[in-house]
């Protein structure tokens, strides 16, 4: 079982359909707060596009080594997109926790099921649309995805959002209307739980 072996503040996994408006949302969590918050860096086996930086962007690695790390219980959540392996470590989150910051995750809901099976301990923050309408206009004004991309998010949006809404399967929903009211919200979740509770001591990965 893996163990981590200092004082550390339960991390932050952001889960919500795509268009949800997460990035947007932590964006502005991590501009207001650059020294409390980082973000893990995942490993991928997809090949390195130009600009990307192994260690920074990604950790760049083979099918083969993934494979390996995956059988030797190393990775907390895997997903498979395209051909090619995404995950997050337990390394990974760890070295976050050990700059002394809050750990941030953007996860699908397939990753948030795997880690719940798991000792990580994370809050859940589900960020939804205010409705399905409002989702496709949304991400139709951002311009990122073909007709194709677009009908197949909605569809996992749609499977998203019920599971998102089931009973106990997140700590705290955001409805993103107003971009202010959300992180309003979510400042106020914040500030209960991650700035005013003390870091847990006891050194083991469920109680963090
Ligand atoms: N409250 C809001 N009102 C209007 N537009 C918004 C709001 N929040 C976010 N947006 C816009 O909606 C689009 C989707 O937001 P964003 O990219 O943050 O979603 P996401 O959940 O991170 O998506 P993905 O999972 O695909 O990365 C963006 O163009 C963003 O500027």
């Amino acid at each position: 079982m893996h163990k981590m072996c200092a004082a550390y503040h339960r991390p932050l996994v952001f889960c919500g359909p795509s268009g949800s408006g997460k990035s947007t949302l932590v964006t502005r969590m991590m501009q207001e707060f650059p020294e409390k918050f980082g973000f893990s860096v995942s490993h991928t086996t997809r090949k390195p596009r130009a600009g990307e930086t192994d260690g920074k962007h990604y950790h760049f690695t083979s099918k083969e080594e993934m494979q390996k790390s995956i059988d030797d219980g190393k990775f907390i959540e895997t997903a498979t997109f395209s051909g090619n392996m995404y995950g997050t470590s337990w390394d990974s989150v760890e070295a976050v926790a050990k700059h002394g910051k809050v750990c941030v995750l953007d996860i699908d809901v397939q990753g948030v099921k795997q880690i719940k099976k798991t000792s990580f301990k994370p809050w859940y923050i589900f960020v939804e649309p205010p409705s399905m309408e409002e989702l496709e206009s949304r991400l139709r004004a951002r311009n990122t995805e073909s007709e194709e991309s677009l009908n197949q998010r909605l569809t996992v949006a749609r499977e998203e959002l019920l599971y998102g809404r089931s009973p106990k399967a997140f700590d705290v929903i955001i409805t993103n209307d107003n971009l202010d009211h959300a992180y309003d919200s979510l400042k106020a979740f914040l500030m209960k739980y991650v700035f005013n509770a003390p870091p847990t001591t006891n050194g083991n990965a469920k109680d963090y």
